[in-house]
């Protein structure tokens, strides 16, 4: 039998997991895995768990995409490069929703048995890590602020709530892009620089690979609130990479400085302060796909 280092946050979510894992324990041991529960007690004792993985095949994590990106983080920061399978419990799962990894429990642990595996890229800001999205500006720290009870009982409708309830604030925010083939200096609402293809559930970049050795910028511009309603409709259809007030860039690298106090936020918690330097790290995580 193999051994499996299971990681899970009993927070993430609507904080059912806990009840689904003699289900999962009973999946995985059938289809040949030895598993190891791991209850995190808080982040950081993500971070200090790690250590009990060395002796694993593999690392499972369930959680949402904050979850997965410090499993992500402490397994980069102790040498650990082993395969990493995915049961998504969190609110969004953006990252889980693009690999195409569904909610059922049974279905995430058919797919770790299965053992198809896929190398993908991580974006870097400054000395961290991300799988999904880095962004900053209006909307994108909703998952930092809200409420955790109010996230676990209303699930992504809370996002949406809370995203109305920031909406009086909008301000635009003073920025300065840097790639290696231009600098861009604009008033924008907010930015995403993705590896995967959405945030918050939105498809923002609905091109985007994660494997392909690039990162998609998308910013959105100053602009009246009609011009913003009639974006926020055609982000919904996946139709606004051309649109005017849509700033898009496929790049390995960015530098963004900003000199406001404004906080950012990488796969829905808190990142690095400005100025940011983004790329295509050089390390890459190897997952479970379908
Ligand atoms: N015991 C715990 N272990 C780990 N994280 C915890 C714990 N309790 C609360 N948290 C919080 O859970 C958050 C991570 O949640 P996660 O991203 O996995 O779920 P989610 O926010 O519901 O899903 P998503 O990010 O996909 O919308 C962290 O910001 C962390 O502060």
């Amino acid at each position: 039998m193999k051994k499996a280092f299971l990681i899970y946050n009993p927070y993430s979510g609507n904080r059912t997991f806990r009840l689904k894992l003699d289900q999962v324990i009973n999946k995985l041991q059938s289809g040949g895995y030895v598993v190891t529960p791991y209850r995190t007690m808080s982040v950081d004792d993500i971070y200090k768990c790690i250590k009990y993985a060395y002796d694993h095949d593999i690392v499972i994590v369930s959680g949402g995409d904050g979850t997965i990106n410090h499993v992500i983080n402490s397994m980069l920061k102790a040498g650990l490069n082993k395969p990493i399978g995915i049961i998504p419990s969190g609110t969004a799962n953006d990252f889980a929703g693009y690999l195409g990894i569904g909610k059922k429990v049974s279905d995430a642990c058919e797919i770790i048995i299965r053992g198809n595996l896929t190398k993908f890229d991580l974006g870097k800001i400054n000395d961290r890590y991300f799988i999904n999205v880095a962004a900053a500006g209006l909307l994108t720290d909703v998952s930092q602020k809200i409420d955790i009870n109010l996230k676990n009982t209303l699930g992504k409708v809370a996002y949406y709530l809370k995203g109305i309830e920031q909406i009086p604030n909008f301000r635009p925010i003073p920025v300065r892009i840097i790639t290696e083939k231009k600098v861009i200096e604009e008033n924008i609402y907010l930015f995403t620089i993705l590896n995967g293809s959405s945030a918050g559930g939105f498809r923002l970049a609905p091109d985007a690979t994660a494997n392909d050795g690039y990162l998609n910028l998308i910013a959105v511009k100053q602009c009246n609130i009609v011009e913003l309603f009639n974006l926020f409709i055609k982000m919904l259809k996946g139709e606004h990479l051309n649109d005017e007030n849509i700033i898009y860039l496929k790049e390995k690298r960015f530098q963004i400085e900003c000199l406001e106090n404004i906080e950012t936020d990488i796969d829905g918690e808190k990142g690095p302060d400005f100025p940011l330097n983004i790329c295509v790290s050089d390390q890459k995580v190897i997952i479970f796909t379908p």
